[in-house]
């Protein structure tokens, strides 16, 4: 498998204390990672060093064998990587086509853009059902759907979800998860942070666990569900589903990044 992102020894923070101590990942193209971890472990801060909205103190983030650190939001947006935060992003006065054509503000052949929106809706049925509706009359799972729609507006290469399972609803929730898988089954790569890690994992290719800011371990999405400790601290009370694999706990700092 091609990689497409790389971080490396990536250590990132806001104010005086670092939050990424030293972050190694990497993403293949064409796969769903999902990063999961305890509150505050950084995994929203991972998604920021990658999209530009923080600069990483020290390491090196690489995008299709480019170092991107010192590129702005916009010009990784132009290379293809979108991110797409944990709040709601849609304007909720504006339909939901004129969300769409917002998605492709960065564009100027509004031709390509139509074309775009066009594709985008084959793959999201809910942007042609819905186009003349203001966005704020969607649900949530609804508006998350054409969220995910317009990110495809700038045929992107890599897409980041922050949390995009937030507040859903049981069967909106699978359908976001059914949604992404769709996004992967098109070519994209989809990297995701997601509190609720069953349903993460379970439509993810690969899982990392980050605590305190390294990733202590990375393996497929379903390792990481059968893996008891994985069970035990980040999945609730269902405990794993079959025999232990590497666990958090004996995995090095840093260890296991693929
Ligand atoms: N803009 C910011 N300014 C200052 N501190 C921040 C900022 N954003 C995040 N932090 C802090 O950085 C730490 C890591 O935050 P981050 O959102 O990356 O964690 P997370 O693993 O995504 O957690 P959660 O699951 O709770 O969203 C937290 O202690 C948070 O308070």
């Amino acid at each position: 498998m091609n990689t497409l992102l790389t971080l490396h020894d990536v250590v990132a923070g806001y104010g005086a204390g670092d939050i990424l101590k030293g972050v190694d990942l990497e993403v293949s193209a064409g796969t769903v990672t999902c990063l999961i971890g305890p509150n505050g472990a950084g995994k929203s801060t991972v998604l920021k060093c990658v999209s530009g909205l923080l600069r990483p103190r020290l390491g090196s983030v690489r995008f299709q064998d480019e170092e991107i650190n010192r590129l702005s939001p916009r010009a990784r947006l132009l290379k293809g990587i979108v991110h797409v935060p944990q709040d709601r992003s849609l304007f909720p006065a504006m339909t939901v086509m004129d969300n769409l054509l917002m998605g492709g503000y960065v564009m100027s052949d509004q031709k390509a853009v139509r074309r775009r929106i066009e594709e985008a809706a084959e793959v999201f049925p809910i942007c042609r059902k819905r186009a003349n509706d203001h966005a704020g009359s969607l649900s949530g799972g609804e508006q998350k759907q054409v969220e995910l729609a317009r990110t495809l507006v700038l045929d992107p290469a890599l897409i980041l979800l922050d949390e995009p399972s937030i507040g859903l609803d049981p069967k909106s929730r699978h359908q976001v998860f059914a949604s992404i898988r769709r996004l992967a089954e098109s070519g994209r790569t989809v990297l995701l942070v997601e509190q609720n890690a069953r349903s993460g994992l379970a439509a993810s290719d690969f899982g990392a666990v980050l605590e305190s800011g390294v990733v202590r371990l990375v393996a497929t999405g379903t390792e990481l569900l059968d893996d008891p400790e994985v069970a035990r601290l980040y999945l609730g009370a269902a405990g794993a589903r079959t025999a232990p694999t590497n666990s958090v706990a004996s995995a090095a700092p840093g260890e296991g990044a693929r």
